[in-house]
């Protein structure tokens, strides 16, 4: 595939778009330990048999906590910086569904890079994330190859807005079990650049994505 485009050698500060910046490091430690705690309330509260009044107090503690974290909030669309160990700057969507640091409601999906190129991660998901009894969601498998395929692209200093995902789920991806992840480039042509992916349980992939990005338009680029 003919490579008609250069990665952005340092990406524009989302600042000067109008979107606010949160610094990985700034995230409190109280808020990392907090969003681990309602990720165990929400499998908590998905599996639980307790009786009504242990479901009632509970209820009224979690309406408790809700309204003591409502008053200050960070907008719609911050942006998460992280720095990579050679030094250079990505950002990431805060509350992102997916891999947001402070979503609770994400899986606890963090991404590194991997000795050959690309990015591979370690995760695991619990209960929450099932479909078919015992299994993981292809919605969610979907959505954790998407994120993985975009952030392999902004890894590569060309990030994007998926236009075309296709998953193909191989066998049956287990809950509550060690589960890899790992993406790559395969190749760029003008805005566009295309990834691919796996998810694989004890060495065997059980769904696999590949995905068109079309690289986000930004200025001094030399993009489209
Ligand atoms: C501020 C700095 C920091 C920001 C840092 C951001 C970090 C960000 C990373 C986060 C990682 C998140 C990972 C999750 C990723 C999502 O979840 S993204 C959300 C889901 N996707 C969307 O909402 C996208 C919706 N679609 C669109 O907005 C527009 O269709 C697109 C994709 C931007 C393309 O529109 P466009 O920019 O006008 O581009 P267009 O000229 O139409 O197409 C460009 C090329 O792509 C081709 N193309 C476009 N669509 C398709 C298609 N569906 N099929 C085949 N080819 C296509 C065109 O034919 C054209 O090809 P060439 O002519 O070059 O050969």
């Amino acid at each position: 595939m003919t490579v008609e485009t250069e990665p952005v050698a340092e990406l524009p500060d989302p600042r000067d778009f109008g979107l606010p910046v949160v610094g990985e490091e700034e995230i409190p430690a109280e808020l990392t330990s907090l969003v681990e705690e309602v990720r165990t309330l929400v499998d908590a509260v998905a599996h639980t048999r307790a009786g009504a009044e242990d479901l009632a107090a509970a209820r009224t503690a979690v309406a408790e906590a809700a309204s003591r974290l409502q008053g200050d909030r960070h907008d719609i669309g911050t942006m998460v910086r992280h720095t990579w160990p050679d030094g250079r700057v990505e950002y990431g969507t805060l509350a992102n569904i997916v891999a947001g640091p402070t979503n609770a409601a994400a899986p606890p999906l963090r991404l590194e890079r991997a000795s050959g190129g690309g990015l591979h991660g370690g995760f695991r998901l619990n209960g929450v994330y099932q479909g078919p009894p015992g299994l993981v969601h292809g919605g969610w498998l979907a959505a954790l190859l998407d994120q993985a395929l975009g952030a392999a692209a902004g890894a590569e200093g060309m990030p994007g807005l998926t236009a075309n995902l296709d998953v193909n789920y191989r066998r049956p991806t287990p809950v509550e079990a060690p589960l890899e992840i790992t993406a790559r480039v395969t190749g760029t042509e003008r805005r566009k650049v295309f990834v691919a992916a796996e998810i694989s349980h004890d060495g065997e992939v059980t769904a696999e994505g590949t995905a068109l990005m079309v690289r986000l338009d930004l200025p001094g680029d030399g993009g489209a």
